[in-house]
């Protein structure tokens, strides 16, 4: 079963008029796994979907929702899906492949029948996912942790100290739109994406994952000159539009899914901030 919700793209004067409720409502998406379900938020940022797809007990195909109105998901969408759980099986037309706890898979356009299981019931395969539009078709390719780029960014003197682990990028596959990666802040730093950017030509999606029960991590949003926050829980991820600066400290630290869609694939073509500028 899909299940699906739609976000309109907001324009920053309007954001600014936005209370807590209402900056909830548009920015942060509470509910990212379902069991046995796929769960989509369709956004209009670059026509990003962000989601979760949870076989526990039974294998979940990904099926077209109306919003697309074609007759398969990826008649004209590429996907990037990486695996938060137990150990994974994706079948793409027929190929099969295995995902182990945090590796990554890109499925190309024109797929037609994608089927995810877990292969261990007490330990079941969760998977999040990032699709955008696909001008043409790139072959279906597995990444491990060992294939990323890693960049190693920060230090525990400014609680930053962390690795950025790109799996989805052109330096490792091809893709038409989409990049994402992992990133994951060694103990007792909890800042990331410091410093803070904005990347006008991409919109952004951040998903919070491995944040313990009772902790919480604060994300912010806005113009580096008008900034708002989130408090974002375990497993919950925050859109972020072309105009808006993102950057989050947790309670405790975290792990994070950056996934982008828009104009380039050039993941250092981004306007930083220096802290001490942000208001
Ligand atoms: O901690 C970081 O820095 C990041 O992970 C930054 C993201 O990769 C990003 O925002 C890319 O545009
Ligand atoms: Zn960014």
């Amino acid at each position: 079963m899909t299940t699906y919700d739609v976000r309109y793209a907001i324009h920053e004067d309007h954001y600014k008029t936005l209370d807590t409720e209402g900056l909830r409502k548009h920015f942060l998406v509470e509910t990212v796994f379902v069991k046995d379900e796929v769960c989509l938020t369709y956004t209009h940022y670059e026509r990003m979907i962000v989601g979760g797809i949870w076989p526990v007990s039974k294998p979940v195909r990904l099926e077209t929702i109306d919003s697309l109105k074609s007759a398969h998901f990826l008649d004209r969408r590429e996907l990037g899906a990486m695996n938060i759980g137990g150990p994974a099986r994706i079948t793409v037309d027929g190929e099969i492949f295995e995902l182990a706890h945090k590796e990554a898979i890109y499925i190309g356009a024109g797929n037609k029948e994608v089927v995810f299981e877990s292969l261990d019931a007490a330990n079941p395969a969760k998977l999040y996912v990032n699709s955008a539009p696909a001008h043409t078709s790139y072959p279906t390719k597995k990444v491990g942790q060992e294939d990323a780029d890693v960049l190693a960014l920060g230090s525990t003197e400014t609680s930053n100290k962390r690795v950025i682990r790109k799996l989805l990028v052109n330096s490792v596959v091809q893709t038409c739109q989409l990049q994402m990666g992992m990133t994951e802040l060694l103990d007792g730093s909890v800042w990331n994406t410091m410093p803070a950017h904005i990347h006008d030509r991409r919109m952004e999606a951040y998903f919070y994952f491995k944040v313990p029960e009772d902790q919480a991590v604060c994300h912010f949003m806005g113009s580096e000159k008008e900034t708002r926050h989130l408090w974002v829980k375990n497993e919950q991820a925050v859109v972020s539009p072309p105009w808006s600066m993102h950057c989050g400290a947790g309670t405790a630290s975290y792990i994070f899914i950056w996934g982008m869609a828009g104009e380039n694939l050039d993941y250092d073509d981004m306007d930083k901030f220096n802290a001490s500028d942000i208001l």
